[in-house]
């Protein structure tokens, strides 16, 4: 393994392992309609039966006993029969529905005379039974599920009208780069930032909210100030840049300085090498992702995706697996990292894949992990899926 301006590099899969650890936020209270893509914090039962009254599930006629039924309004006694909606609340004394394309009515001597056209109805036929999907207390939605807009359905037709959801994670972004600009084409020695508008919607994918976006000069004192104020409003801090070793990259010296104590010094793997996870002073967790864009995407899919799911009580996502058409050489004491797409059913590395370039990330079904032995053609290799899927 590779050392650097942190320390001794951690293997890849340890390094997502130890960014796992963080410990869940606490819970928080939110109307139903803006839980979707949240994790419940603890289980919704039912308050009361689902249906919590039998109806009729078809529009027609409730009718009780054989027929012909004498119409009737009210509670039906065998012989009788009412008109009922789609819905619509049976009448007491009900044992079946009657639909409409299935009777017909006459008139005997003044009397509505309801008779059916069919072999229908069988007992119970067409009636939603009260209780039918679950009874009072039933568990209907577990603790730590992701909240889909169908459970969003479940929890109102169980009586909820607000659920609780573990805190989203908040973030804090510094951006250091004296380089960095913000618009238009950037001048020789100046470079186009790829982190400001691209972190908060991937970000944001990973359950994640970012709370600050400040732009940091690449000066020691100006970092370690900076650090100071990202810890307070947030829970995870994350840097990019700065990660090296040269007189103008300053997050290993601020981290020193502020008494962090660094989990990840840096991970074992290519490119992202220098991404590193620390835990500072007041127990919040940062993450430093380094400057070129594509090692930064690696290490946010190394380190961030992980702090992010454990902080907001996500279940981990399971690493993939796909068939590689071609032999990747591994690297020594290393994983190498790959953006592939896939071919007949195989993986193939895509093209671009220089540290500083992104057009073999955004054209990526997913990333492959190569070991340190390599995969051979048609051999497996495991895969990482995108945050956007
Ligand atoms: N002597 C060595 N030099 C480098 C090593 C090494 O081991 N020895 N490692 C290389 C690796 S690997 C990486 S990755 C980078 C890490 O660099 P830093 O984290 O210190 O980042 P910077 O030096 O600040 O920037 C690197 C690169 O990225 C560009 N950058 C920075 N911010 C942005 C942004 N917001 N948008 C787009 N591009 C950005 C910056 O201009 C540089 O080109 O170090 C290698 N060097
Ligand atoms: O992580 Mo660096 O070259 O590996 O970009």
């Amino acid at each position: 393994m590779t050392d650097g301006p942190g320390g001794r590099a951690v293997a890849w899969h340890a390094a997502r392992t130890l960014a796992s650890a963080a410990t869940a936020l606490p819970a928080e209270t939110v109307p139903l309609d803006e839980a979707v893509g949240r994790v419940l914090a603890a289980d919704v039962l039912a308050l009361c039966d689902l249906p919590h009254y039998a109806s009729s599930a078809m529009d027609g006629w409730a009718v009780s006993g054989e027929g012909p039924w004498a119409i009737t309004t009210g509670a039906l006694s065998p012989g009788m029969a009412s008109v009922v909606q789609t819905g619509g609340l049976l009448p007491d004394g009900a044992d079946a529905v009657l639909r409409s394309e299935s009777g017909s009515v006459r008139d005997q001597s003044g009397r509505l005379v309801l008779s059916s056209t069919t072999d229908e109805p069988r007992p119970a036929q067409h009636i939603r039974a009260a209780g039918d999907e679950a009874r009072l207390s039933d568990l209907l939605i577990a603790a730590g599920t992701l909240i889909n807009p169908a459970h969003i359905a479940v929890a109102a037709a169980g009586g909820h009208d607000e659920l609780g959801v573990i805190r989203r994670p908040r973030i804090a972004l510094l951006l250091t780069g004296d380089e960095v600009v913000e618009s238009g084409i950037p001048a020789p020695g100046q470079v186009r930032d790829s982190f400001g508008p691209q972190l908060p919607a991937v970000l944001g994918m990973l359950g994640g909210a970012v709370v600050s976006d400040s732009r940091v000069r690449d000066d020691l004192a100006a970092t370690i100030a900076a650090l100071g104020d990202a810890q307070r409003d947030s829970d995870l801090v994350i840097t990019t840049g700065g990660t090296g070793d040269s007189a103008v990259d300053h997050i290993h010296a601020a981290l020193r300085s502020i008494g962090a104590e660094v989990l990840v010094p840096r991970v074992a793997m290519r490119p992202g090498g220098p991404s590193l996870l620390a835990r500072l002073p007041d127990g919040r967790l940062l993450v430093g992702l380094p400057g070129n864009p594509l090692a930064a995407m690696m290490g946010l899919l190394t380190l961030v995706e992980p702090v992010l799911a454990a902080l907001g009580g996500r279940p981990k996502r399971l690493l993939g697996s796909v068939t590689s058409a071609d032999s990747l050489p591994g690297r020594a004491g290393s994983s190498i990292l790959v953006p592939y797409r896939v071919l007949d059913g195989r993986a193939v590395a895509n093209p671009w894949l220089g540290s500083g370039m992104m057009r073999g990330l955004a054209e990526a079904a997913g990333v492959l992990i190569v070991p340190p032995a390599g995969v051979r053609a048609g051999g497996t290799a495991e895969t990482v899926a995108l945050p956007w899927g």
